[in-house]
């Protein structure tokens, strides 16, 4: 990808004596430990905690709006605009505060595991911790690449820097600012680490359609015959959970970019949840977490240094950072082929959408767009329970352009690629949100698996009532009723009530599409 090499004044902080470049694993774990940063687990993973800010902050996150920007970005709610003076100031004051700090720590290294398409990166980082974590989530260099290295994009995250709003006129003592004219990501008054990774994703979400890539918040895996899957899904529908199989090779578990020849990864490293994680239910991840993964906002136990991954006491967002090669079972490089199978995830806390049904061209394109899920406890400041969203492309976070720039991308491949589209309810069953459950991981896995290895094919299907989705009648391993919410609730009028609400919500969402084809709404939203 072209790049433009970037100093900006960024050289006081790359050749500074207080900045350490390049730190191995074992030595940034050292700085860790040294500067009290965080602990050891059992294991040798890193545990670090994040304070106040246990989830990403959207608004904090502002976009320079300036003569490159103006006329590309969907500004909005997400991509909220500030100026290139507020960007500036605040530029120079994070500077000029890492300067004066004893020690920062620089990581050189890429986004995008294609190397035609790959955007060199720079993360400049106040914490060790933070480093590590950029050093195990993005793709690594090697010593040749580190030499020739020049960064087309910089991370320069401050923590302890807290912004003044009424001087800096940011909207908190957080902020999170992007500049694509400097290629500046400029972070502060944070810790959470998951702002580094999903800002990057956010920048390659506008750089990659430049060259023809759709970016795309998904996991993808691979399987025996080289079919390759992409589960999208907005935060704790299951990408990173559903992606680790052990019958199936790993490309990612987040972000990807599909190109003419195929998709590859974005990042180099996997970033899981790991409330309620046990060896039993989700092995690939737990014995990843190794010497070197990153544990944030987990909580040890004081004398063992076992994690306790019940506890939720500081967040119910507690993460897992992780190179793919600390799992067995990957692509390696993360590139891969054309997808042949598409799965939507879809945290549905209503309880009404089946738990998995295949979609037509048009219900697949209607389904991007709407993007209906929920926001699960965590990811967000101040989401404590599921809350319903409709986030275009499951993604609308990271979004920086039109919705539908990317959905038309997606439904020219889906076309071109004959791909198979199916939506996978991993949310609520048997009742909405505090009635319900959570669908069982082993049903989604058994449907997940019918989807992948052609069971579904030429199955028995019947349309949903309210969404004229195709609901398979069996699917090996998961009792029939489980397949048809209306069964699985108490009072069938409860759930028709429901389902008619969020069939109308639908609808209403898609008024938003005013420059979208009739046809999509009219083939492939609801029926009702
Ligand atoms: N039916 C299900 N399918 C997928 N995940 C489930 C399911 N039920 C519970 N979970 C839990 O939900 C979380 C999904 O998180 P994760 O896979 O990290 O999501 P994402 O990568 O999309 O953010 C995990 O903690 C997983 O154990
Ligand atoms: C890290 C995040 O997402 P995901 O759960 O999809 O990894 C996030 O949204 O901050
Ligand atoms: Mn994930």
């Amino acid at each position: 990808m072209k790049t433009v090499g970037i100093d900006n004044g960024l050289s006081t902080l790359l050749y500074g004596s207080n900045a350490n470049v390049q730190l191995s694993v074992p030595q940034l774990v050292e700085k860790v430990l040294e500067r009290k940063e965080g602990t050891l687990s059992a294991t040798g993973a890193v545990l670090a905690t994040t304070g106040k800010y246990t989830g990403r902050s959207p608004k904090d996150k502002f976009i320079v709006q300036d003569e490159i920007s103006k006329d590309k970005v969907d500004w909005g709610k997400v991509n909220q605009p500030i100026s290139e003076d507020v960007f500036d100031a605040l530029y120079n004051k994070v500077v000029h505060y890492l300067e004066n700090k004893d020690e920062i720590f620089i990581f050189k290294g890429f986004a995008g595991a294609d190397e035609k398409y790959r955007l060199p990166i720079q993360v400049i980082n106040e914490f060790a911790w933070h480093n590590l974590f950029a050093h195990q989530l993005f793709i690594r260099p090697t010593e040749e690449e580190v030499a020739t290295h020049e960064a087309g994009f910089s991370i320069i995250s401050a923590p302890t820097f807290k912004a003044d709003p009424s001087i800096d006129k940011t909207n908190s003592e957080a902020f999170i600012l992007v500049s694509f004219k400097k290629r500046i990501i400029l972070i502060g008054g944070t810790e959470y680490a998951g702002e580094m990774k999903k800002s990057i994703f956010s920048i390659m979400n506008y750089l990659l359609p430049e060259n023809g890539i759709l970016p795309m918040h998904c996991s993808a895996n691979v399987g025996r015959e080289g079919d390759v899957a992409l589960f999208f899904g907005l935060s704790g529908t299951g990408k990173t959970t559903l992606s680790a199989d052990p019958n199936r090779k790993l490309i990612g578990d987040d972000e990807h970019g599909w190109s003419n020849t195929g998709v590859f990864n974005i990042e180099g490293g996997c970033y899981a949840k790991c409330i309620g994680l046990s060896q039993e239910k989700e092995p690939q991840i737990f014995d990843s977490i190794r010497f070197g993964s990153v544990l944030e906002n987990v909580v040890l136990n004081e004398n063992s240094r076992i994690p306790d991954y019940d506890d939720s006491s500081l967040t119910e967002n507690t993460r897992a950072a992780y190179p793919l090669q600390a799992m067995n079972n990957i692509v390696d490089p993360s590139v891969a082929g054309h997808p042949t199978t598409i799965i939507f995830l879809t945290a549905d806390a209503t309880g009404v959408l089946p738990p998995i049904s295949k979609l037509s061209k048009e219900q697949a394109m209607f389904h991007f767009l709407s993007g209906y899920t929920s926001k699960l406890a965590g990811t967000e400041r101040g989401i404590t329970s599921p809350q319903a969203t409709f986030s275009t492309c499951f993604g609308s976070p990271f979004l920086p352009l039109p919705a539908t720039t990317y959905a038309e991308m997606l439904g020219k491949k889906i076309d071109e690629h004959n791909v198979q589209v199916f939506l996978v309810n991993t949310g609520w069953t048997g009742g909405e949100y505090g009635v319900g459950n959570r669908m069982k991981l082993s049903y989604t896995r058994s449907m997940v698996q019918a989807a992948l290895e052609g069971e579904l094919t030429n199955a028995e299907f019947q349309p949903d009532p309210y969404f004229g989705v195709n609901v398979p009648l069996h699917v090996t391993g998961v009792p029939d009723e489980v397949l048809q919410p209306k069964k699985t609730w108490t009072s069938e009028a409860e759930y028709d009530k429901k389902a008619r609400e969020l069939a109308e919500k639908f609808k209403q969402n898609f008024t938003k599409f005013q420059h979208v084809p009739n046809n999509i709404l009219a083939l492939g939203g609801p029926t009702v």
